[in-house]
C-alpha cells in the first residue's frame, strides 16, 4: 500500500480496497485483499478479506452498525489486530458468511473471547510491508469508518471492556453534548453566520493572504475546517496541500464548496473526523483553525487545536491563530443588573393561579445572575483599565485548558457601584510577514462573539483609586464549556487603612454554557476613529447606559439570525 490513495478522500470512499499483503499467509506470494464497503443489501458497513486467487476463498464479514463493534488496534510499527465485537442476536443465520475465523484460521490469527453471555469478538492480526503501509492502513480505516458509521465504532460497548478505544475527546465531552454541537455546525446557516461576521473572515483572509510566505508550497491542516473557508484561503495563499478536517455533516459540504473552486480543490483534501480521531498522511507545516468560542474557550475547542498540534505539526511548525488573550475589566452597568434582578420577579407573586411561587424567588434570582451576559456594551461602562490573561496556543498543554486560574488586580478610575466582571478577547497571527490581531473588544467593530459580561447579585462601592482584587476561576465540564466562579473584593482605602484589608466582597457562579443573549436591542455604538477602545472616562462623564447609546455604528453580525450558540 502507498499513501497513493489518500487524495480518493476528498470524496467519500463508497468502497475502498486496500492490498496488504500477511507475513502470516501460508503461500507468502499471495496478496490478501481487505475492502470496506456499504454492502448495496441493507446498507450495512462490510469488511471483507479475500485471497486473491483463487476467488474461491472470498470471505465477507459483515459489520452492523447496530450490533458489532469494530475496532483496529496497533500492535506495533507494522503489526495490527482487527477486532470484532458481535451479539448473538445478530448471528450466522443472519450473515451467512460472517464465519471468518474458520475459514481463514489457517492464515491468520483469530482470537475468540466472550465478553458477556450475549456477545464476543474476533480478532485478527494484519502484518504489513512497511510501516509507511501500517499508518496508509490506519488512516484509510478511520476515514472509512467515519464515512460509514460516523465515527462511532466502538463508542456502543455496554461493558466498558478493553475493546473500547475511546478518544480523546469522547473521553472527557459527554456524548449528547457532542451530538448537538456537531449537529449545530453541521447546518449550513450557522456556518453563514460565521462566514458573515466580516470581520472574523476577513481577519482571517488578511493574515493568511498577507503572510503568504508562511503558506506558499507549505502542508497545512485546517483543524475543524466548517464550511472549508480557511482552507480555500490557505490554498489561494499558494499552499501545496490543506488537509481540511472536519467531525461534522459539514463535511460534505465543505467538499461541495471546494470542488466548485477547482483552481484549488486539487490542493486541498476533506478529511471527514474529529481532529482528535482522523489520521493524515503527513505532518504539517502550519495550522490553522478559528476555534475561539465566547469568552475564547467556550466549546473546548482550543483543546482540539492544542492535540491537533501535537498530533499533526511539525517542531516550529506555525499556527494561524498563534495566541489569544482573554481581557477582563470591573463594569458599572445599573440598566444591566436592574434587567437582571427584575427576571426573578415572577417568582415574588404570592397568588399565582392560587399558588404562592415565592418559595423560589431566591433560587431563580440566583439563577439569573449564574447566567453570563452576551452583548456589545459601551465601554464607556468600564472602570478600570483592563487585565489579561494569555493562552500561548504553540506551548500550552492541552491539561492546562481544563482549569484557568486567573487572579485579578485593578485600580478603580471613578468612584461608582461596580455590577461585575467584563470580559472579551483577542487572538494573534503571529505571521512572518505581517501580524494581525482580531479583537472582540467593547468599541471595536462587533463580531458575532460580541463581549461577555459577568454580573453579581451584590454589587460594590468603590471610589476612584481604590484597589479591585479577585479571582476568575473557570473549570472544564463535559458539556464543552466552563463552570466560572468569580470573586471580586473591594480592598481597604486611603490614609490609615489596613495593608491587604478587604472592606467588600461579592462571588458567584456562572455556566459559560448558558449565556443571556441580550440581542433584543441595536446595540449601536458611535465612535471617533481615534478613540481609543478601552478609554475611560469619569463616572461623571457617564451619561448613558447600554441601551440607550443610538449612533450609526456597526449591526452585529447575527443580530437577526438565531442566537450565536455555543460560541
Ligand atoms: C467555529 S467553526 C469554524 C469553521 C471554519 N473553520 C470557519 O472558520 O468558518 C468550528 C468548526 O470546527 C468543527 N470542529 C469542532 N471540534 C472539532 C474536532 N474536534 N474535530 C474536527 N472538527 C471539529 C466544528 O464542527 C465546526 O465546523
Amino acid at each position: 500500500m502507498s499513501s497513493r490513495w489518500f487524495p480518493c478522500l476528498s470524496s467519500p470512499p463508497p468502497h475502498l480496497l486496500l492490498l496488504v499483503r500477511q507475513q502470516s499467509l501460508v503461500s507468502a506470494s499471495i496478496p490478501e485483499l481487505l475492502s470496506f464497503s456499504s454492502s448495496t443489501n441493507q446498507n450495512l458497513p462490510r469488511l471483507s478479506t479475500s485471497t486473491l486467487v483463487p476467488p474461491s476463498n472470498d470471505v465477507n464479514v459483515y459489520i452492523t452498525t447496530w450490533s458489532v463493534v469494530f475496532q483496529l488496534f496497533k500492535l506495533g510499527p507494522v503489526e495490527s489486530v482487527c477486532i470484532t465485537v458481535d451479539s448473538e442476536t445478530s448471528s450466522k443465520k443472519e450473515f451467512c458468511d460472517w464465519n471468518f475465523s474458520e475459514v481463514l484460521s489457517d492464515v491468520c490469527l483469530t482470537t475468540s473471547f466472550l465478553l458477556s453471555q450475549k456477545s464476543y469478538s474476533r480478532g485478527i492480526t494484519i502484518r504489513f510491508r512497511t510501516e509507511d503501509e501500517s499508518k496508509a492502513f490506519h488512516c484509510a480505516f478511520e476515514q472509512w469508518k467515519n464515512e460509514v458509521i460516523g465515527g462511532s465504532a466502538g463508542e456502543c460497548l455496554e461493558n466498558g471492556s478493553l475493546l473500547t478505544s475511546r478518544s480523546k475527546f469522547d473521553n472527557k465531552i459527554e456524548a449528547a453534548s457532542a451530538k448537538m454541537y456537531f449537529h449545530y455546525y453541521g447546518q449550513l446557516l450557522h456556518q453563514q453566520n460565521m462566514l458573515q461576521d466580516y470581520v472574523r473572515t476577513g481577519t482571517y483572509c488578511a493574515a493568511v493572504i498577507e503572510n503568504r510566505a508562511d503558506f506558499i508550497g507549505r502542508v497545512v491542516v485546517d483543524v475543524g475546517a466548517g464550511s472549508g473557508i480557511l482552507s480555500l484561503f490557505a490554498a489561494q495563499a499558494g499552499a501545496k496541500h490543506v488537509y481540511a478536517v472536519e467531525a461534522s455533516e459539514m463535511a460534505e459540504y465543505a467538499r461541495r464548496l471546494i470542488a466548485g473552486n477547482p483552481s484549488l480543490a486539487q490542493r486541498i483534501t476533506v478529511v471527514k473526523g474529529k481532529v482528535e480521531e482522523v489520521e493524515l498522511p503527513e505532518k504539517a507545516d502550519i495550522l490553522i483553525s478559528e476555534p475561539m468560542g465566547t469568552l475564547l474557550v467556550n466549546e473546548r475547542m482550543l483543546e482540539s487545536y492544542v492535540i491537533a498540534r501535537d498530533r499533526f505539526l511539525v517542531p516550529k511548525g506555525k499556527m494561524f491563530p498563534t495566541m489569544g488573550r482573554i481581557h477582563m475589566a470591573p463594569f458599572s452597568d445599573e440598566y444591566l443588573y436592574v434587567e437582571v434582578a427584575n427576571k426573578a420577579l415572577f417568582w415574588q407573586q404570592h397568588n399565582y393561579y392560587g399558588v404562592d411561587l415565592t418559595p423560589l424567588y431566591g433560587p431563580a434570582f440566583q439563577g439569573y445572575f449564574s447566567q453570563p451576559v452576551v452583548d456589545a456594551f459601551d465601554p464607556r461602562l468600564l472602570v478600570a483599565p483592563a487585565t489579561f490573561h494569555t493562552i500561548d496556543f504553540t506551548s500550552i498543554k492541552e491539561e492546562d485548558l481544563y482549569e484557568i486560574d486567573i487572579p485579578l488586580s485593578f485600580i478603580a478610575s471613578v468612584g461608582t457601584r461596580v455590577h461585575g466582571l467584563a470580559c472579551w478577547f483577542d487572538v494573534l497571527f503571529n505571521g512572518s510577514t505581517v501580524q494581525r490581531w482580531l479583537t472582540t473588544a467593547p468599541g471595536a467593530p462587533t463580531t458575532h462573539w460580541y463581549q461577555l459580561r459577568c454580573v453579581l447579585s451584590q454589587p460594590m462601592y468603590v471610589m476612584a483609586g481604590q484597589e479591585i482584587t479577585g479571582r476568575l476561576h473557570m473549570v472544564a465540564h463535559n458539556a464543552q464549556s466552563y463552570t466560572m466562579y468569580l470573586t471580586m473584593s473591594a480592598k481597604m482605602w486611603g490614609a490609615g487603612a489596613e495593608q491587604g484589608g478587604i472592606l467588600q466582597t461579592s462571588s458567584c457562579k456562572l455556566d459559560l454554557k448558558e449565556p443571556y443573549y441580550r440581542m433584543s436591542q441595536p446595540q449601536a455604538y458611535a465612535w471617533s476613529q481615534d478613540q481609543q477602545p478601552h478609554q475611560l472616562v469619569h463616572a461623571q462623564d457617564i451619561p448613558i447606559q447600554s441601551q440607550d447609546v443610538v449612533g450609526p455604528g456597526l449591526t452585529p453580525p447575527s443580530q437577526n439570525s438565531a442566537a450565536p450558540l455555543n460560541r
